[in-house]
C-alpha cells in the first residue's frame, strides 16, 4: 500500500492527469508501466454501475454470456477473422473478457448482465421511474449521445416517403417521435428539411418533457407509450432507441398502440433501433439485442 494518504494519492493522480511530468513521458518503459498500473487501478476501483453505464453507451453486442469460440463470433458478426482477433485482444486488455483460452472468449462477470434481455428494461425503469432524480440528465445524455449516430434522415427517404406522401386532409401531423426525449431528433429532422410540412409531436414522460429545452418546431405531449396513442392518423410514428429497453411483450404493446392510431395505407411506424443480425427490415420482431446499429425497419 502506498505511503501516501488517499487524499495525497488523489492529488498526485490529478496532477499527473493535468500535466504528466516530462520524465514520465520520455521514459518509455516507465510510462508503459505507469499506464498499465493506472488501468489496473481503474478496473479495480470501477463500480459495477459505472461498468453498466460505460457499456450501455457503447452498445450491447452479445445475446448470452456463454463463452464463444472465435468461429461462433465470426458467424455472428460476419467480420474479417484477423480484425475480430484484434478486437478480442483489445477487449481482453479493456477488461471485458477474460484471458483468451483456446480460442474461447468468456465475458467477465461484471459484463454478463449485458447478456440478459431484460437488462435495458431494468436500467431504464430504474433511471426513469424508480429514481427520477438519477434520471435528471438522461434526456440530455440521449440528445448528446445521439449526435454521433445516424439520424433518420440519413437512413430513410424523407423527401419521397414523407414530404411527397404527406396528406394534410388525413391529418395535420407529419411526425410523432414516440419516446422522443427532448425532441432533439425531431428538431434535427426539421432543420435538415425546413420545408417538411405538418406538425411534429414529441410524446414522452412528464419527467423528460419538463426538462426539455424550449425550441421551435415541435410540440411536446405528456404520454405513456403503454397507453392508447391519442394522436391518430399521423404520417409517421417514429421510435428511436426505445424498443430495445423493453422485453418483447412490452415492445409489442408499444407497437400495438401505435398500430391502432395509424391510418391504414397511409401511416407508417419507423422503428430505429438495435436489431438482431438475423432480423431483416420488414420481418417479424425477434430479439432486440444488438448486433448492429443503426437500422430502420
Ligand atoms: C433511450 S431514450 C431515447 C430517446 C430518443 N428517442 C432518442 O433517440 O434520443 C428512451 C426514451 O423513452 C422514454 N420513455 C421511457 N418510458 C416511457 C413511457 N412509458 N412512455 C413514454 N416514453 C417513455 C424515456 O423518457 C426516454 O426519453
Amino acid at each position: 500500500m502506498s505511503r501516501l494518504t488517499p487524499i495525497q494519492l488523489l492529488d498526485e493522480l490529478e496532477a499527473i492527469s493535468r500535466s504528466p511530468p516530462t520524465n514520465f513521458l520520455e521514459n518509455v518503459e516507465l510510462r508503459a508501466k505507469l499506464y498499465i498500473a493506472a488501468k489496473k487501478a481503474s478496473a479495480a476501483l470501477e463500480r459495477p454501475t459505472v461498468v453498466v453505464v460505460r457499456l450501455l453507451l457503447s452498445q450491447p453486442v452479445e445475446d448470452n454470456f456463454a463463452p464463444k469460440t472465435l468461429d461462433q463470433l465470426l458467424a455472428t458478426t460476419g467480420v474479417d477473422r484477423d480484425l475480430l482477433k484484434r478486437i478480442l485482444r483489445a477487449l481482453t486488455a479493456f477488461g471485458a473478457i477474460k484471458e483468451v483460452d483456446q480460442e474461447k472468449f468468456p465475458l467477465r462477470l461484471q459484463y454478463q448482465m449485458l447478456g440478459n434481455a431484460s437488462f435495458g428494461h431494468a436500467v431504464v425503469n430504474c433511471i426513469i421511474r424508480e429514481k427520477p432524480t438519477a434520471g435528471l440528465g438522461f434526456g440530455t445524455l440521449m440528445s448528446t449521445w445521439g449526435e454521433v449516430h445516424a439520424l433518420l434522415q440519413h437512413l430513410y427517404p424523407v423527401a419521397e416517403k414523407m414530404i411527397d406522401e404527406f396528406d394534410r386532409s388525413i391529418s395535420t401531423v407529419m411526425f410523432v417521435d414516440v419516446g422522443g426525449g427532448h425532441g432533439s431528433k425531431a428538431v434535427a429532422l426539421k432543420t435538415a428539411f425546413s420545408h417538411l410540412p405538418g406538425r411534429i409531436i414529441v410524446p414522452d414522460l412528464a419527467m423528460s418533457i419538463d426538462q426539455a429545452p424550449k425550441a421551435e418546431g415541435r410540440e411536446f405531449q405528456v404520454h405513456d407509450f403503454f397507453t392508447d396513442q391519442p394522436v391518430k392518423n399521423a404520417k409517421i410514428y417514429y421510435t428511436r432507441q426505445c424498443l430495445h429497453n423493453w422485453p418483447d411483450d412490452l415492445s409489442i404493446k408499444i407497437l400495438q398502440h401505435l398500430a391502432q392510431a395509424m391510418k391504414p395505407e397511409y401511416s407508417r411506424i419507423l422503428a430505429h433501433d438495435q436489431m438482431s443480425r438475423n432480423l431483416e427490415p420488414g420481418s417479424r420482431c425477434r430479439s432486440k439485442i444488438s448486433t448492429r446499429w443503426p437500422c430502420v425497419a
